[in-house]
């Protein structure tokens, strides 16, 4: 297959309809430019959607199969794909979208993280001939079953990944709402800095910490491969980088994660076999440094997976939920504390932060809050 570039546009990306359009010009002067390029662009759902979704599937049945959670999840990045299709479309640009059902990323059946079997590029290679640019729906395949599967929240940046090995790419760029990749969250620590360059173990750290700038197994996919991630932010019509990730390079990064379950054990043995067994769910599990207890962290993932572990080993952990963990990466090193409360997280945070970076006499950007797509309503 011919050279292609991978960009992918987070659901930050999308904020209101005419994002689509901006983006959609963007790629049409990239085609027209560079003559005989070709671009594969992973899209996620608009900001908030997934989340909307999940909670209409939820309040129809609580217990739904978890194949008709993904079946429903995936449906608000296959529309962005779409939209995204129709408004390169329109400006003569030759583009076609493509999802779960005929992407080729063929998956197991582990519902909610899913991983990738094989990647058949026979569509996506017939399509590439015939067209410019390719719009991908991101963070789903499909099982044996023929079922839809979602490979994770936020999982989008995976599939980035995924495609860039298959079509032998040397890069990927992920576009997102921030500078790159920041010492902090610039929503939560406004004094964070942006990180010029990363190395791929340190990152995939900081991923699995619950940074959500990038996804873990994307991040680890790309050291794998040898593939560089360049992180940047659409500003002005452009693609403006700011982090690359490759080579180790030493970076310092503080990361503040909410609804973390914290599984505590007494014995090493109990420690082990919860450990060994998120490892098996293909969740990412973290060690807490507790000089009284064991404890085992774990971020962002599927909380019905641990329903089984209670049931195994009910007497032997102690569970909580909605706890809070502060991780302070420095290098390849990591330091973890868990809260019970978002404040004492943040300020703990913030304080480990200036350590690393003192702010005095340093201007601190202003950040508001986050924003999420109002249109994220249209959906459900
Ligand atoms: N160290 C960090 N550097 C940059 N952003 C971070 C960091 N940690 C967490 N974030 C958060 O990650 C967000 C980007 O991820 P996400 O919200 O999933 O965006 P997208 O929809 O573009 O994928 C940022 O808006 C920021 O709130
Ligand atoms: N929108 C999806 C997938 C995703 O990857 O989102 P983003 O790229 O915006 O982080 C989710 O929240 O799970």
């Amino acid at each position: 297959m011919d050279a292609t570039s991978i960009i992918k546009f987070g659901g930050s990306s999308f904020l209101n309809f005419h994002d689509y359009s901006k983006i959609a010009l963007f790629l049409s002067e990239c085609v027209r430019s560079y003559p005989g390029s070709k671009y594969i662009v992973v899209v996620s759902a608009m900001s908030g959607t997934t989340g909307r979704l999940k909670e209409a599937i939820d309040s129809i049945d609580p217990n739904a199969p978890k194949r008709v959670h993904d079946g429903t999840l995936a449906t608000g990045e296959i529309i962005s794909a779409h939209f995204l299709e129709a408004a390169t479309s329109r400006l003569g640009i030759r583009c076609c979208s493509l999802n779960a059902l005929n992407l080729g990323l063929k998956t197991n059946s582990e519902f909610g993280s899913a991983a990738c079997t094989e990647f058949d590029l026979t569509n996506i290679s017939r399509k590439l001939a015939y067209n410019d640019v390719i719009v991908v729906a991101g963070g789903q395949g499909v099982s044996e079953e023929q079922s839809i599967t979602m490979l994770g929240r936020n999982s989008s940046d995976y599939t980035a990944l995924l495609l860039a090995s298959a079509v032998g790419a040397t890069h990927c760029t992920i576009v997102s709402d921030v500078p790159g990749v920041m010492s902090a969250d610039p929503y939560l620590l406004p004094q964070a800095r942006t990180i010029k360059s990363i190395g791929f173990r340190t990152m995939a750290g900081v991923a699995e910490s619950g940074a959500k700038v990038l996804y873990g197994k994307a991040v680890s996919h790309a050291e794998k491969f040898g593939i560089e991630i360049r992180c940047g932010r659409f500003e002005n019509g452009e693609i403006n980088i700011y982090t690359t990730i490759g080579k180790e390079s030493p970076a310092s990064i503080v990361v503040v994660s909410k609804a973390v379950t914290i599984i505590s054990t007494e014995s090493k043995s109990d420690f082990d076999n919860a450990f060994e067994w998120l490892e098996l769910k293909n969740q990412s599990p973290l060690i807490i440094d507790n000089k009284k207890k064991r404890e085992i962290a774990f971020v962002g993932g599927d909380r019905s997976s641990l329903g089984k572990l209670e049931l195994l080993f009910k007497d032997a952990y102690s569970i909580t939920d909605n706890a809070y963990l502060v991780s302070e990466h420095i290098g390849l090193s990591v330091i973890r504390s868990s809260f019970a409360s978002h404040e004492a997280a943040v300020q703990h945070a913030s304080l480990r932060h200036e350590s690393l970076y003192p702010s005095a006499n340093a201007e601190v950007p202003e950040w508001t809050e986050k924003a999420r797509s109002e249109k994220s309503n249209i959906f459900i």
